[in-house]
């Protein structure tokens, strides 16, 4: 089902905690409230199940750090259970040297993990702690469990932009699928974030004039260029109205809201009710349906082309 502005749902991203062991200085919790309250394993399950019908194939795990529930495996399995077709996660990876293997068994398809800096101390300056030993381990175990496509997420900062050559050969070396160079974008912080914010442009110049190949993915439009063995996409979610016409995504946030866009609260179907009502079957699946079409309803790009009037004389 496709919405006003001829958008289809494919992809269900859901929130499943606000709790992190990092507290990287530009963490956007995806555009949500400091919620409290988690959704249980069969209620995420059944929003993904009830999603199926308009189009909802794959869901993204993210959070907060997604490996911090206890019962993440369950709601992988659950998610597998209901036919989900590709079950992703991103991640911070500190925990993944123990639990890539589990996950995989589970029925988790795939990783994006973060991965900021290759140098100790801005590593720690970024996130707040000292891991990255630990998310290098995290990183080379999820391959060896074959979570692939292995994603590696950098977050393109005046802090680390100085990192991205031994990013990208680190890639190379260890055989990841692809790195993700993402634009620094303003949601949901205080601080004065945005000062660290670096363009992209001159970067994808340099990969433009390098790729051997160059494909536009259909989620955000986003430019992938192909260089060697690696993939490198370019995400650019800020003020740009081509990603919004190619999103293809709705939310699940913490608390139980279908969310339409990662930028607007005033966008979100809270069905927390529906959930936790005492509801026969066959009536909250009833009640899901309708949430999901105003959903659809309402759902906008949040930045769109301006189209000029014509002129009158
Ligand atoms: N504005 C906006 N930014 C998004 C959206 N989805 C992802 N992003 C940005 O893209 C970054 C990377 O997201 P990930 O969760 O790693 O990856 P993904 O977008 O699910 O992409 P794949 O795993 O490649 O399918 C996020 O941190 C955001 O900055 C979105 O719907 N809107
Ligand atoms: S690892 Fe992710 S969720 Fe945790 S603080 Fe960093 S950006 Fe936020
Ligand atoms: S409409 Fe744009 S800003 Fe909103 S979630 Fe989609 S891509 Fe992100």
């Amino acid at each position: 089902m496709i919405d006003r502005f001829g958008r289809p749902i494919e992809d269900l991203r859901v929130t499943l905690t606000h709790t992190c062991n990092f507290s990287c200085f530009f963490c956007h919790m995806e555009g949500e409230d400091n919620a409290q309250g988690l959704l249980t394993p069969q209620e995420i399950s059944l929003v993904a199940k009830v999603g199926m019908e308009y189009g909802i194939k794959s869901v993204k795990l993210t959070g907060g750090e997604p490996t911090l529930r206890r019962d993440l495996i369950e709601i992988i399995r659950e998610l597998k259970m209901v036919g989900i077709r590709e079950i992703s996660m991103t991640t911070n990876g500190v925990l993944l040297r123990s639990l890539a293997w589990k996950l995989k068994e589970a029925g988790l398809d795939r990783v994006n993990i973060s991965l900021h800096s290759l140098d100790k101390n801005l590593f720690k300056e970024i996130t707040g702690v000292d891991a990255l030993d630990k998310v290098i381990e995290g990183i080379k175990e999820a391959l060896k469990a074959g979570l692939r496509p292995l994603k590696l997420n950098f977050v393109v900062t005046k802090k680390n932009i100085t990192q991205l050559e031994k990013i990208i050969e680190f890639s190379r070396e260890i055989g990841v699928d692809e790195l993700h160079l993402i634009e620094l974008h303003p949601v949901g912080l205080g601080r004065n974030v945005f000062s660290y914010h670096e363009k992209l442009e001159s970067i994808e110049k340099i990969l433009r004039e390098k790729a051997e190949k160059v494909e536009i993915r259909n989620k955000h439009f986003r430019p992938r260029y192909y260089i060697g063995n690696l993939v490198i996409e370019v995400i650019k979610p800020y003020a740009n109205p081509i990603f919004c016409a190619g999103c293809n995504r709705i939310r699940l946030t913490v608390d139980g809201k279908l969310k339409t866009c990662l930028y607007r609260q005033d966008k979100e179907i809270d069905i927390i009710d529906i959930l936790r009502g005492n509801y026969s079957e066959d009536k909250k699946n009833e009640l899901l349906r309708e949430a999901y079409e105003i959903a659809i309803a309402i759902r906008e790009p949040n930045f769109k082309f301006k189209v000029e009037p014509y002129a009158t004389s």
